[in-house]
């Protein structure tokens, strides 16, 4: 069976492009993927997947622990090479560094190996200003010049999200953004995300954050996409009841903005 291998960021996938199928492109902002299977060697994760993202949609995409939500969100980030920022699920941070330093790195592809070494040593007030009014969208202006390895969880996972909305690029993947954060962060935190980027997929665990900033939701079961709906015709129990979900709204809070 032929193959194409690709290299998303961080594992070797592989789609199956059997029958002139495969990973198609993208109009404008648009996403679409058409794949048969896609997984890792020796490993089929999604199966028959059939996804076209328009711009503007923000996306959650929900399921349990293994239904393949990071392996979707490396695929839709990989198509979208160039349009998008990532909010990845582990922060990704250079413990080391400052904060604005972790935040400015969104930008080096647009600046010259010299502008960078030299803001690496000494940052331009015009950089520290723009970091700065990003770090204050997330509540971390203070922290700005502290090393990121001394944050705590949540803290370094808003450091990741300002790190996207400096990016700024039309398209925000994020696998689970705001999962170290409180509801009330958390929906803060995605207000910000819409607000800055055109189009969001998000993967999301909390059903009622998904639905207060999802305009559809996708829920994956096995590989499978098994709900496919305008957040608008969903309650938090038909989300839950989708991929068996103990407690429906697991927060208990209502976190529209
Ligand atoms: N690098 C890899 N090599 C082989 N299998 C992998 C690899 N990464 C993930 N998998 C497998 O792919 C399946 C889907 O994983 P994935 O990370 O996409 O799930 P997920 O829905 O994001 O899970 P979680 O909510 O726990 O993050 C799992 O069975 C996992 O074991």
């Amino acid at each position: 069976m032929p193959r194409s291998r690709w290299s998303p960021r961080r594992r070797a996938c592989w789609i199956d492009t059997a029958s002139g199928r495969g990973l198609r492109s993208v109009t404008g902002t648009a996403i679409r993927i058409d794949a048969a299977e896609i997984g890792y060697p020796g490993r089929t994760v999604l199966r028959d997947l059939a996804l076209t993202i328009a711009p503007g949609e923000r996306v959650a995409v929900m399921g349990r622990s293994g239904s393949g939500k990071t392996t979707l969100l490396d695929l839709v980030y990989a198509r979208a090479a160039g349009r998008a920022a990532l909010v990845p699920q582990q922060a990704a941070l250079v413990r080391r560094l400052s904060v604005f330093h972790n935040v400015h790195m969104a930008r080096l592809d647009r600046h010259s190996t010299l502008f960078n070494l030299k803001t690496l040593v000494r940052p331009g007030r015009r950089e520290v200003a723009a970091v700065r009014a990003v770090l204050d969208e997330v509540g971390l202006a203070p922290e700005i010049f502290r090393p990121a390895g001394d944050l705590s969880g949540g803290q370094q996972q808003r450091v990741s999200v300002a790190r996207a909305l400096h990016d700024g690029r039309p398209i925000l993947v994020g696998d689970e953004p705001v999962s170290a954060l409180d509801p009330v962060q958390g929906s803060a935190v995605l207000a910000r995300l819409a607000a800055r980027h055109e189009t969001l997929v998000l993967a999301l665990h909390d059903p009622a954050l998904a639905l207060a900033h999802a305009t559809r939701v996708l829920v994956l079961d096995r590989g499978r996409i098994v709900l496919d709906a305008p957040a608008r015709s969903l309650a938090p129990a038909d989300v839950a009841a989708a991929y068996g979900a103990a407690e429906p709204g697991a927060s208990g809070h209502d976190p529209r903005p």
